[in-house]
């Protein structure tokens, strides 16, 4: 990391590579909404305000619009302005009123503390955004995750936790040692739950992140935390992926050992604390498992990737980011996909394949032929092309830095062809063609219903080009090999989220929700029919939404 140089008048801790996008941002946060960044200062008056709740109308809070017109940072990329908020927003066109519960967004909302900018989209603290839909009408809101991380940055003024880019600066080499002893024990690592938000078949709401202590139980109607979700097992371990498969009868996850690199693939019941071990995974190459943000099953199997962009354990002592971060790509390693059967734990096929990059694995299935037999294993993801280049242009100073470059990597639906019979080889390829989704794809979705199964409709984020990051919504015909897309110039919307018709017969009859985050500073709650895939209403936030990554729908009981 950066070394940090502390500010004596006002106990900021400034960082020289950030000091001129730092001076930038605070400029730009004078006098807008509450007038103050988050951390700014101690005893500052105004303090008391970030915790009000406007609960009458939605113009409670100024919006960015007049600052930020026209400005390179857009407010996707812009710090929350207040820990919480809520309130009814108005509707323009019409909710169905069979969408009755409410939908959580969670995502990395606030980048700085006090004047100190961090480098990385990913290592924003968590906000948790809410629309509940009722009879038509929304309430939305947002709340910032209690986690230790945010509690500790908002007490001591810094980073007191090691965050995905981000690591605290530590004072003497004593400092250092007992950090080595923390970063093992786990100790310095975040809980900050920024990832995502998980309903557990019991009902409790936990929002996720790669780090294990990082689950937090909040509740969905008041976005309170409500505390740890601590594992009862002993199964240890430091990191998880960041996206468990969640039904309504089970909690499926992989659990990367970075020892013996390998993964351990468990399951929990829903009511318990307990992991239980289905199987293991070996590495087949390379000294670190795979990078498993993401993996998908099929109804009788946990498909493992071993993707060659690896863990590395010598980037996680580094006080300064890496290209990669904590992670290496070994292509030499190759890449790989393992299947174990969930009933027996058994690996029933491990398959070298093409090098990949993914974080989001879509959905996967099982190929039959006549007699029923499963011949293949068909697994869908959101691939890079092999390239990490992604990772870097995710740092804020990319993200903000928007010039009207085409700049977006090109990515694609990459489709993993997993044979059973024994061959030793798989298949990657493209499932249609990028160009119908403009080669941007991530941020995926797809209806529920379909969680292992043959299914046709897969939704994401893709590309209108030029642009840094993905900016339209599109609607995958994997059968045609079609898509159907939603743009808006300057819009950043975030993962579109299918919700189905209570009662539909077709897969792709439901909405979509995504949040919008404009161009002028604004942001509205965006529904789409999930058929046509047209726009069937929209509602404004009084204030402009940062983006966010990943959602949950908890219906109304
Ligand atoms: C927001 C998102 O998609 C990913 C967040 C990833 C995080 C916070 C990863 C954190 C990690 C550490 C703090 C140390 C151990 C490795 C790793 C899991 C990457
Ligand atoms: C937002 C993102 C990738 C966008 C690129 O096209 C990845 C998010 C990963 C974590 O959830
Ligand atoms: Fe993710």
């Amino acid at each position: 990391m950066a070394s940090l140089a502390f500010s004596a008048k006002i106990g900021r801790c400034i960082s020289p590579s950030n000091a001129m996008v730092s001076d930038q941002y605070e400029s730009k946060r004078k006098g807008l909404s509450f007038g103050k960044g988050i951390f700014a200062r101690k005893n500052d008056p105004r303090d008391s305000l970030v915790t009000k709740v406007a609960t009458q109308a939605p113009t409670v809070i100024p919006s960015l619009e007049k600052e930020l017109a026209g400005d390179r940072n857009h407010v996707a990329w812009t710090s929350v302005q207040q820990e919480r908020w809520e309130g009814e927003l108005v509707v323009e066109g019409e909710i169905p009123l069979w969408l009755n519960g409410t939908y959580l967004r969670n995502g990395p909302g606030l980048w700085h503390i006090g004047s100190y900018n961090f480098r990385h989209l990913f290592d924003g603290y968590a906000t948790l955004v809410r629309l509940h839909f009722e009879n038509g009408r929304l309430i939305a809101g947002h709340r910032q995750i209690e986690s230790e991380a945010y509690k500790a940055a908002k007490n001591n003024n810094k980073l007191c936790y090691r965050e995905f880019s981000e690591v605290p600066k530590l004072d003497n080499f004593l400092a250092y040692i007992g950090e080595l002893a923390n970063l093992f024990s786990g100790a310095s690592l975040t809980d900050n739950a920024n990832t995502g938000v998980v309903k557990l078949g019991d009902g409790r709401v936990v929002c996720l992140t790669e780090t294990q202590k990082g689950s937090i139980i909040v509740d969905p109607n008041t976005l309170d935390t409500l505390g740890k979700f601590e594992y009862s097992d002993s199964l240890g371990g430091l990191i998880h992926s960041a996206h468990p498969i969640v039904t309504d009868t089970e909690f499926l996850t992989l659990l990367p050992d970075l020892l013996k690199p390998g993964y351990l693939v468990v399951r929990m019941e829903p009511g318990s604390n307990e992991r239980k071990v289905i199987g293991r995974v070996d590495c087949r190459g390379g000294p670190a498992p795979g990078w498993v943000h993401s993996f998908p099953v099929t109804e009788h199997y946990v498909i493992v990737p071993e993707m060659p962009l690896r863990y590395c354990a010598q980037n996680l002592l580094k006080a300064e980011p890496t290209p990669l971060y904590k992670f290496e790509w070994h292509p030499d390693s190759k890449g790989f996909m393992h299947v174990m059967c969930k009933a027996s734990g058994n690996i029933v096929a491990s398959v070298e394949v093409p090098l990949y990059v993914t974080f989001h694995f879509i959905n996967a299935y099982e190929e039959k032929d006549e007699d029923g037999r499963v011949t293949a294993i068909i697994a869908d993801c959101c691939e890079h092309n092999a390239d990490t280049t992604i990772l870097e242009r995710l740092r804020l100073q990319n993200l903000r830095a928007f010039m009207g470059e085409d700049v977006l990597p090109d990515a694609r639906v990459g489709r993993f062809i997993i044979p059973l019979d024994g061959s030793p080889y798989g298949k990657l390829e493209a499932a249609l063609d990028p160009e119908e989704h403009g080669k941007g794809m991530d941020m995926c979705s797809f209806n529920p219903a379909y969680l292992g199964k043959k299914y046709r409709y897969a939704y994401a984020c893709g590309a209108q080009r030029p642009c840094n990051f993905p900016n339209t919504l599109t609607k995958i015909d994997l059968f045609e090999k079609k898509a159907k897309n939603w743009y808006e110039e300057g819009a950043v919307p975030s993962e579109p989220f299918f919700v189905a018709r209570p009662g539909a017969t077709e897969e792709d009859d439901g909405v979509l929700i995504s949040m919008i985050s404009e161009k002028n500073g604004d942001g509205y709650a965006l529904l789409l029919d999930g058929s046509t895939f047209e726009e069937i209403a929209r509602a404004k936030f009084p204030y402009g939404l940062p983006y966010g990554l990943h959602g949950c729908w908890v219906p109304k009981k």
